[in-house]
């Protein structure tokens, strides 16, 4: 799993730079790196972010993802999240579509909630395999109170470069206050059922939420950059990890906050033998927060709209417009290519679909 025992990420495959962040920096607001911020959250919505401080948590957590995926599946089923919209839990490998004719996904993962885990050992939401529980204190959540420091500071450099008033993001996303906000773990084993490397094992999406803060150590991760038909690959860098917009955070800003939509294909070269896995750290907003856009509250995001033909107002609530992404992409809620358009979020063009 770590990187001196895995081949090294190919060069001959598409890749697609990325600014790389210094959190030191935005942390003491220097000014040339929140331009930079500002250049990778509005462009691409994709960003390296360095100097974190939570490597080593990091390896912690993968460790665990280690020992979980390896209980017998009957005792992961217990944890199954279900078809109703939650995304607490664990998720079986081909429980969900990759695209609209229904074909199956390959990656496993456990999904871990913030309220659970600050309300632990009270559950706010669900209970997880005994093995969380017993690294609650040790790692999960010390993982989380880093994450959370991180969403904190670049919440706050990305508030003040829409002109919003101070905290007003900060205000949206209160710890204590239910909302979809989760530690996904995520484990692709090697290919074996025959499906092409291109074959996605997580299918084409924008982030449902704020802001995300991701881990991997092997290739696979993929983005579409606007203007381009090609998936490029986004190449871990260790040390590294990659933020990402989602759709709440561009929903907010009038569209000035990019949401990109990315994928997960089989991990490129001699990569493709050995388990990719991936950790995130998913910022979302509280459930009860209507997704709109905050034109009331900055110049700048009034300015976005006027010359913007989407309104940015979807009169859905944070949690509803999270329960209906994940609820549709179950394949047991499946009727047809109209559930996986059920599915998509701000992405979803018809003409694509
Ligand atoms: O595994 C990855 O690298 C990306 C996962 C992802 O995009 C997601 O879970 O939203
Ligand atoms: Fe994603």
């Amino acid at each position: 799993m770590s990187p001196s025992t895995s081949p090294p990420f190919p060069d001959d495959v598409p890749t697609h730079p990325l600014l790389i962040v210094d959190f030191k920096l935005i942390e003491a607001k220097d000014t040339l790196e929140i331009e930079k911020l500002r250049h990778a959250a509005t462009n691409l919505g994709f960003w390296y972010l360095k100097n974190h401080g939570a490597e080593e948590l990091v390896d912690r957590m993968f460790d665990l993802g280690d020992d979980i995926m390896n209980l017998p599946l009957d005792e992961k089923m217990e944890y199954e999240q279900g078809d109703t919209g939650r995304s607490f839990g664990y998720k079986a490998s081909g429980a969900n579509a990759v695209d609209e004719d229904g074909t199956l996904d390959s990656v496993e993962f456990l999904n871990i909630s913030k309220d659970d885990i600050l309300s632990y050992p009270t559950p706010t939401h669900r209970t997880y395999p005994s093995i969380v529980n017993d690294r609650m204190n040790s790692t999960v959540q010390p993982f989380l109170g880093v994450a959370l420091h991180v969403m904190q500071v670049l919440l706050g450099a990305l508030n003040d470069l829409l002109g919003l008033p101070s905290g007003t993001l900060a205000a949206l996303h209160v710890d204590g206050e239910a909302s979809g906000s989760e530690i996904k773990i995520i484990k692709k084993a090697p290919q074996t059922n025959g499906l092409p490397d291109d074959k996605p094992s997580l299918g084409a999406h924008t982030d449902f939420g704020s802001l995300s803060f991701l881990h991997n150590r092997l290739g696979g991760l993929q983005v579409l950059v606007q203007g381009n038909d090609v998936w490029q690959y986004i190449k871990p860098i260790p040390g590294h990890a990659v933020c990402n917009i989602g759709d709440a955070l561009k929903i907010f800003s009038g569209g000035i906050l990019r949401s990109n939509i990315h994928r997960v294909v089989a991990p490129p070269g001699e990569q493709r033998k050995y388990d990719r896995w991936s950790l995130g750290y998913f910022a979302r907003p509280t459930n009860t927060v209507i997704l709109r856009a905050l034109e009331d509250k900055s110049s700048v995001i009034a300015e976005a709209l006027k010359n913007s033909s989407d309104k940015f107002d979807t009169n859905t609530s944070a949690g509803d417009w999270f329960a209906r992404r994940i609820k549709y992409q179950r394949i047991n809620n499946r009727t047809g290519p109209e559930s996986w358009r059920a599915s998509r979020g701000t992405e979803f063009k018809p003409e694509a679909a």
